[in-house]
């Protein structure tokens, strides 16, 4: 079995650089089918295992996808497949994310339901409540969703009861190609949704009002392919925030935004930590002694839900109690029970838990259950006393590049092993295309 093994106490210092964002990226490369002459060429793409999946749901649409030295070619101007069978799915939800394209180009689109993962039941109701409005037909059967529309999508409409960040990615792709203006009310004001609606400006769409919640669209006729470069990814960055932080060590973070990261920023920050903006990034200074703070996880720019396993890790070293809401996910604190094995004192009331700190964290056999969490507890073992053996990263590979081999180029003690001497796939996919 794959396990990364990390071995607590030691002060990271140094220099990291930051990948492309998964978050940004997967979306992008789905939006480029959408594109019915020209290549897209997109970089600083990092060769996760999810951008592999995003390849090969478009390789077998028929689009032709390559990928090397962290750039994706697409050229999607042959008549495409529209259909997303359940083995991408299963492996990324995000695969839905070609659900809004092919509709807008095409009036078709058939993808498996994703249904729910261990965060929560994950619906796609608003994704679906926009197409209709912009007068498509949705069937769902067999747990299949098919989307069709007689002739071009009508501009509409669309208040999302929620600020879903792929329901406003999904519309504002469909609406790029629909007859007149769309406008998206509470929509999702995250970055990522700001990259790609450059993205598909720069293919000739008329988007305005991206990273307000208030987002409008004048469909066009048509889009072409562009080159593009993919923004940093904040969550990464601000895992490694913590890796400096909870090691009491100073790491310069290259890439970071922290335009992107203000609530993360500045909860560290109530908490003691050091954080410097430099030309080329931010420094992390860990103090000797961290303070406790709550978060509440919110849409952005409220405090990333993608970040709260981690700011657990980081709470658990802090004097005093620390509570963490969550407000996103229903079900995100799969980890407390993982951390537990490391000696953490955890309470969980309804949607909140309450963290005691700071704990004498000791190195457990732990499972990452999801790629977060996975996150959170090689972070927690950074600090712990003794060797935190970290299994499950399946999980971890959806959306870190490297994070072993960059934790230990800043002074961790960490290595990945597979007891089975099983040749990892996905780094040998990484060595081809690098
Ligand atoms: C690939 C990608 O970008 N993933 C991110 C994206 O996921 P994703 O786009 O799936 O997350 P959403 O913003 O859509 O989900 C937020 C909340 O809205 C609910 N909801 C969503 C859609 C819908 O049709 N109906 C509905 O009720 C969800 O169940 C969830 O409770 O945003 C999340 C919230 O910041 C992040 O954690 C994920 O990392
Ligand atoms: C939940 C996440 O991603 P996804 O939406 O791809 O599952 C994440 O990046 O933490």
């Amino acid at each position: 079995m794959e396990k990364i093994i990390v071995r607590g106490g030691r002060q990271l210092k140094g220099t990291v650089k930051v990948d492309g964002a998964k978050n940004a990226v997967l979306p992008v490369i789905a939006a480029s089918i959408i594109a019915s002459e020209g290549k897209s060429v997109i970089h600083e793409v990092p060769a996760l295992a999810d951008v592999f999946t995003i390849k090969e749901v478009l390789t077998n649409m028929n689009a032709d996808v390559r990928y090397a030295n962290n750039t994706v070619t697409v050229d999607a101007s042959k008549p495409l497949t529209t259909e997303a069978p359940f083995e991408y799915v299963r492996k990324m939800r995000a695969s839905v994310l070609v659900l809004g394209p092919l509709l807008a180009r095409y009036g078709h689109a058939k993808v498996a339901m994703p249904g729910g993962c261990a965060i929560g039941s994950r619906p796609i109701d608003l994704h679906l409540k926009g197409f209709e409005a912009m007068g498509a037909d949705v069937h769902v059967g067999n747990g299949y969703v098919e989307v069709s529309a007689k002739g071009r999508l009508k501009g509409a409409k669309v208040y999302l009861d929620v600020p879903s960040v792929g329901a406003t990615e999904n519309i504002m792709m469909a609406a790029a190609l629909a007859e007149g203006r769309t406008i998206i009310e509470n929509g999702a004001k995250e970055p990522e949704i700001v990259d790609l609606a450059n993205f598909l400006n720069k293919m000739g769409a008329k988007i305005v009002g991206a990273g307000t919640e208030t987002i409008k669209i004048d469909g066009v006729d048509q889009l072409h392919g562009v080159e593009h470069t993919i923004i940093a990814d904040r969550i990464e960055a601000g895992t490694f925030m913590v890796a400096s932080a909870i090691t009491k060590g100073n790491v310069l973070i290259k890439g970071a935004e922290v335009e992107h990261m203000r609530s993360l920023v500045s909860k560290m920050e109530e908490m003691g930590v050091i954080i410097e903006e430099e030309e080329d990034g931010i420094r992390v200074i860990g103090p000797d002694k961290l303070k406790a703070t709550d978060i509440k996880t919110l849409p952005h720019p409220g405090f990333p839900t993608d970040m709260q396993s981690q700011m657990m890790a980081l709470m658990l070293n802090a004097e005093g109690t620390s509570v963490i809401t969550e407000t996103v996910f229903e079900n995100r604190f799969m980890h407390v029970e993982e951390f537990r094995r490391m000696n953490a004192k955890l309470k969980i009331e309804g949607r909140s838990v309450i963290v005691e700190g700071p704990v004498e964290l000791q190195g457990a056999e732990v499972a990452a259950t999801d790629l977060r969490a996975g996150a959170a507890l090689i972070l927690a073992g950074l600090n712990a006393d003794g060797y935190t053996r970290v299994t499950e990263l399946k999980h971890i590979d959806r959306g870190y590049v490297n994070l072993t081999e960059k934790l230990a180029s800043l002074g961790a003690d960490i290595e990945r092993v597979d007891d089975d001497k099983i040749v990892i796939d996905l780094a040998k996919r990484r060595s081809e295309i690098s």
